[in-house]
């Protein structure tokens, strides 16, 4: 199967490191379309995703599959352990709501900072942007952080008490963040803590070079 993606990009990355938590990357080849050129907006690319965003995974059979989180259950029912979007019912209804949370209230909080309130990905891209809506966003998205932070306290990951697609996603916040250069809040140090032990993971140290081997 094919990945249409930006190698270093927050919402790519959710699924580059899933791919490597499963231990996927043989069965898998990248192709990068280039965000600043604007080629995700063309008609040939719109066609594969009429949202025109990254990534997409092009099944084998030709179906494109957009969202990073339907790609994230695709890959986890391809493949067995280990499971990222939950066992049991229960299991997968938390992990669903913790990452749908954690898209709502980091990850696309921070992602409309950077094309609202930041020179994004260009102007001829860029085509409208209204800074105090992103800067709003950004307050949220700080508010989301100490969100977290607060859950994190009582436990080790995201949705419960394994790694899972939650964990990946607000991961996939942190990357962004990071890119906007937007700092976790000092007080946020289970949040700080949790993302120490997740940038130490080989998905995601890897997940640029998609390397399988331990660097
Ligand atoms: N809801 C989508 C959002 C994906 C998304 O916004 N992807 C970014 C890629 S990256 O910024 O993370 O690299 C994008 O295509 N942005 C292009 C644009 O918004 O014009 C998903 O979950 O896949």
């Amino acid at each position: 199967m094919k990945i249409l993606d930006f190698p270093t990009g927050p919402y790519p990355a959710r699924i580059r490191i899933a791919i490597a938590e499963k231990g996927l990357q043989s069965r898998v080849q990248f192709e990068t379309v280039d965000l600043y050129k604007g080629e995700h907006k063309q008609p040939a690319f719109l066609a594969k995703n009429y949202s025109g965003t990254l990534p997409v995974l092009e099944m084998d059979d030709g179906t494109f599959l957009a969202e990073c989180t339907a790609i994230t259950e695709y890959l986890d029912a391809l493949d067995g352990e280990p499971i990222l979007t939950g066992v049991t019912a229960r299991e997968k209804g938390l992990i669903h709501m913790m990452s749908k949370r954690a898209e709502l209230e980091l990850l696309d909080a921070v992602s409309v900072y950077f094309h609202h309130a930041t020179p994004g990905l260009g102007p001829d891209v860029e085509i409208y942007q209204n800074p105090e809506w992103g800067l709003r966003q950004r307050d949220k998205a700080l508010r989301g952080m100490r969100y977290f932070d607060s859950l994190l306290r009582d436990r080790a990951f995201i949705a419960g008490d394994r790694f899972s697609m939650a964990d990946i996603t607000v991961i996939g916040g942190l990357i962004f963040s990071n890119i906007v250069k937007l700092a976790l809040p000092q007080d946020c140090e289970a949040l700080a803590a949790w993302w120490v032990g997740m940038q130490a993971r080989p998905s995601v140290r890897n997940r640029v070079t998609m390397s399988d081997k331990p660097r």
